[in-house]
């Protein structure tokens, strides 16, 4: 597997916010990006996810363009992450549902269990309805949903911004444990500072232009 990205820009009307963009990940990479507030981490990673169209350049995977994607499957092999998790439906249960209705199989409890456990979740968490969900919770079950198939790549936006400890920790567990089972890429934007520290390769967005370190 391998997602490149290729002379990538995007911007707002006269806002640039990046040009000229490029690098690739492969199996087992973790790329953190990184630069400040408004440099456009977010936007890079809703271009990659398929949410945002990208002003030039191409996003490739496996040397196909994006769009060439049936978005089902687009979806299934890239899989995207955000600070808050979008919960739908009235239980967990319901979200942890969906990856396998998506795939028109019958949802896997042991998996399903295994996934919440993995983030210090318990089994009963299944019928737990969403709105009574803590935000670290909220966030617990949504990258666990993200999970539930292992993509190729999986996109984290900030996913750990106003978690406590404790619920950082379970989910950096859950994504490491996850990709060195399974091998997938991550990219993650982060404002996190134990993150930025810890992190082993870089994307900075600094004026309008990306550095890899
Ligand atoms: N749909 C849009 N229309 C116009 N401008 C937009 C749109 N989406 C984002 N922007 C602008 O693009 C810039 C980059 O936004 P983005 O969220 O990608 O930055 P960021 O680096 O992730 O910032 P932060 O670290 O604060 O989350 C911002 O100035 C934002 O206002």
């Amino acid at each position: 597997m391998r997602l490149a990205v290729k002379d990538l820009g995007k911007h707002y009307g006269e806002q640039v916010l990046f040009s000229d963009l490029n690098f690739a990940v492969t199996n087992d990479d973790w790329l953190t990006v990184i630069g400040e507030s408004g440099s456009g981490k977010s936007t890079l990673l809703k271009i990659i996810a398929g949410l945002v169209d990208a002003s030039t350049g191409l996003v490739l995977l496996n040397d196909k363009e994006e769009w060439t994607y049936p978005v089902d499957e687009y979806r299934q092999r890239v899989s995207y992450a955000t600070q808050a998790a979008q919960l739908f439906g009235e239980t967990v249960r319901d979200n942890l549902d969906l990856p396998f209705l998506v795939r028109k199989q019958e949802p896997d409890v042991k998996r399903q269990v295994a996934l919440l456990e993995q983030v210090e979740l318990p089994a009963d968490f299944l019928d737990r309805n969403i709105h009574d969900l803590s935000g670290g919770q909220r966030q617990r079950v949504g990258v666990a949903r993200n999970l539930i198939f292992a993509p190729d790549v999986l996109l984290l936006d900030e996913i750990s911004t106003g978690l406590d400890a404790d619920t950082k920790a379970a989910i950096w567990h859950l994504v490491e444990h996850m990709q060195a089972k399974a091998h997938f890429a991550v990219l993650s934007v982060t404002h996190d500072a134990q993150e930025i520290k810890s992190a082993k390769w870089t994307l900075k967005i600094e004026d309008g232009r990306g550095v890899l370190s």
